[in-house]
């Protein structure tokens, strides 16, 4: 079976003035799969999703939409939605009119999925979008973003000011309207541990360059975590790919980007080391990318994850 393509850029480049946001991405986005678009502050995010749905022109490459150029070609566009982390609404707009506005501007909208995340969020329906909260303006662009049932929907750090609980109703949502409507979705995240159920594949950005794309599965594969008692750790770390390392007195760990071998884990064992899984959000730091963790808060981890090791050796 072939691979569906939602979206394909080749060459794409956003420059401002001197500065630049986007270069040279060439990449193929699969039709109804969840893709994580993850990356440091200022990595290229936003510019991405803005070139691909026509609210912004590249400087230089090409993208298509089901293979198509998407700039003002109203067809393709209406088939977007982008809900951005820092929307716009007009200054006397109520719940009501946005949802109205939705409604006419998205040919697939389903009313009733509108109806129900904004009892679900607990929208306020009296007072102006311009009055509410961080987490209510989330809220509101995540009840458009699921209720357009776009088929191909971007959502731009959608739980900023969410509560845990709001967050929760999100993923569930998400992850139950599209079994039952699949279609395309690129969230990007800075919440990678908390999201990574939700995601199939992922693009990792670094200073506007695509640096991974690839099933997640495939990305956690790619690698393992050892721990355990420095000196071991130094022994059995040599001559391997070592993409990040951490200690703290005796005991340290380091993220290793091979995938682990039988012959591996019998090798750990016997020098009392212990190998585990790399979470998504620490393999993304250690190829580099990910949210910089404090320096006390990366030893604490090293510490932890060898003095787990320290009590299942004792
Ligand atoms: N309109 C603009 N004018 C000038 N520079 C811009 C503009 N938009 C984006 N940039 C710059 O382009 C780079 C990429 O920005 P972008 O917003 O795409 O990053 P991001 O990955 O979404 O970041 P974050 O995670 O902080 O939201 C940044 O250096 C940013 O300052």
């Amino acid at each position: 079976m072939t691979t569906q393509i939602a979206i394909e850029t080749r060459g794409l480049t956003r420059r401002f003035g001197g500065a630049t946001a986007l270069e040279d991405v060439t990449l193929q986005v699969h039709a109804n799969t969840i893709t994580g678009l993850l990356g440091r502050n200022g990595a290229g995010k936003t510019t991405f999703m803005s070139l691909v749905t026509a609210q912004d022109q590249p400087s230089a490459g090409t993208v298509r939409v089901d293979g198509r150029e998407p700039f003002e070609h109203a067809d393709i566009i209406e088939q977007m939605c982008f809900v951005r982390d820092n929307q716009r609404y007009p200054d006397d707009y109520k719940l009501k009119h946005a949802v109205r506005a939705a409604a006419i501007f998205y040919p697939n909208w389903d009313q009733a999925t509108a109806d129900r995340l904004i009892e679900a969020f607990r929208i306020p329906s009296k007072s102006v979008v311009k009055k509410f909260s961080r987490g209510q303006l989330s809220a509101l662009g995540i009840v458009l973003g699921l209720a357009s049932r776009s088929p191909i929907t971007f959502f731009d750090e959608p739980y900023l000011g969410l509560d845990a609980t709001a967050r929760g109703i999100f993923y569930d949502e998400l992850l139950r309207d599209y079994a039952e409507h699949p279609r395309t979705i690129i969230l990007s995240t800075h919440l990678i541990d908390e999201m990574d159920r939700l995601l199939e594949r992922v693009i990792v950005l670094e200073q506007g360059r695509v640096v991974h794309h690839e099933e997640v599965d495939a990305l956690r594969g790619s690698a393992f975590q050892v721990a355990g008692r420095s000196a071991a750790l130094e022994s059995f770390v040599k001559g391997r790919k070592v993409l990040s390392q951490r200690s703290i007195g005796g005991l340290a760990t380091a993220v290793v980007g091979e995938a682990p071998t039988a012959e591996d884990r019998s090798a750990a064992e016997a020098a009392g080391l212990e190998i585990s899984a790399v979470s998504l959000q620490d393999l993304v730091a250690a190829y580099g990318v990910g949210d910089t963790a404090t320096e006390n808060d990366t030893t604490e981890t090293a510490a932890r994850g060898a003095s787990r090791t320290e009590r299942s050796a004792a």
